[in-house]
C-alpha cells in the first residue's frame, strides 16, 4: 500500500487561552500525488489545521505524520528544517519578501533544506525554468517581489512551493482574492506543475466551486469535530 504523505490520527488542538474553539481529527490522510480540497466556512479551523500539519503549531494530543515522520518527535528547529525539506507552502497572502528578488524568494526554502536543494539541481536554472513554466517573464527574475502584480506574486509563491519537488504542497486559500478567470488560470498552473513533479496537493478553501479539479473534496466538518463557542 502507498504510504500516506500526510496522516493525522486522533488529533486534538485548542488555542491556548481560547476556550471557545477546539479542533479534533480522528483520522485523515493524503497519499502520494493526490490532490485534496478541504472545504470549511470561515473560522472553522482550516488555517489552524494547516499550522498543525506544517508543525508551526504543536498538537495537544494525537499524531501528525508527514512522510511517516511524527512531527511531535522533532525539536522546534528540527520541525522547521523538516518543513523546509518536505512541505511547499503557499500562503493566503503569499508572504513574499518584498525587498528580495523573484530569484531570492523562490530559492529561500532551499537555504534550510539540503536534500531539497540537491533535488533542485542547478538551483538558479531550476528556478528560471519554473518561472518560465508558470508564465513569469524572464526579465522579472531579478526584480524585487514587492514590485510585482498580484498575479505575478502568485506565480512566485507557486514556484517557491514547488522548487525541489517537496512531496507535499499545502495551499491556504490562495485564490480568495482573485476573479473567476484568474482563479482558473492559477489552478491550471498549480495543478500542471504539482502533477508534473508528483507532489501531493492539499488546499483549503471556503469555495466549493474549486472542487471539480481535485481528486477528492472533503468537508472539514466531515473529518473533524469542531467546537465553536463564544471567543
Ligand atoms: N493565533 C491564534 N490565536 C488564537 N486563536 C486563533 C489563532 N488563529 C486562529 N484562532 C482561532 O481559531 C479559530 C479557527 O480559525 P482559523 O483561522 O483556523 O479558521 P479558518 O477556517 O482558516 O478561517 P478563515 O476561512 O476565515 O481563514 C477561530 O476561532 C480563530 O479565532
Amino acid at each position: 500500500m502507498t504510504q500516506p504523505v500526510l496522516q493525522l490520527t486522533d488529533l486534538h488542538y485548542r488555542w491556548p487561552g481560547r476556550e471557545g474553539f477546539a479542533l479534533s481529527v480522528p483520522g485523515f490522510s493524503v497519499v502520494a500525488g493526490e490532490s485534496v480540497l478541504l472545504l470549511g466556512e470561515s473560522g472553522s479551523g482550516k488555517s489552524t489545521l494547516l499550522s498543525l500539519i506544517c508543525g508551526t503549531v504543536k498538537a495537544d494530543r494525537g499524531l501528525v505524520q508527514v512522510v511517516g515522520q511524527d512531527l511531535a518527535a522533532l525539536s522546534g528547529s528540527g520541525r522547521d528544517r523538516f518543513r523546509a525539506e518536505q512541505i511547499g507552502v503557499i500562503f493566503q497572502q503569499f508572504n513574499l519578501l518584498p525587498f528580495g528578488s523573484v530569484a531570492d524568494n523562490i530559492l529561500l526554502p532551499l537555504r534550510f533544506a539540503p536534500a531539497r536543494r540537491k533535488r533542485a539541481g542547478v538551483v538558479k536554472d531550476t528556478a528560471r525554468a519554473l518561472c518560465q513554466a508558470l508564465g513569469l517573464p524572464d526579465a522579472l527574475f531579478q526584480a524585487k517581489a514587492g514590485m510585482l502584480s498580484v498575479g505575478q506574486q502568485q506565480r512566485v509563491a507557486v514556484a517557491r512551493a514547488l522548487i525541489g519537488q517537496p512531496p507535499l504542497i499545502i495551499a491556504d486559500e490562495p485564490t480568495s482574492a482573485l476573479d473567476a478567470n484568474s482563479q482558473a488560470a492559477f489552478l491550471d498552473l498549480l495543478f500542471r506543475q504539482s502533477e508534473a513533479q508528483k507532489s501531493a496537493l492539499l488546499m483549503v478553501s471556503h469555495d466549493p466551486r474549486l472542487g471539480e479539479r481535485f481528486d477528492r473534496v472533503v468537508d472539514l466538518s466531515d473529518v473533524a469535530g469542531i467546537t465553536r463557542g463564544a471567543a
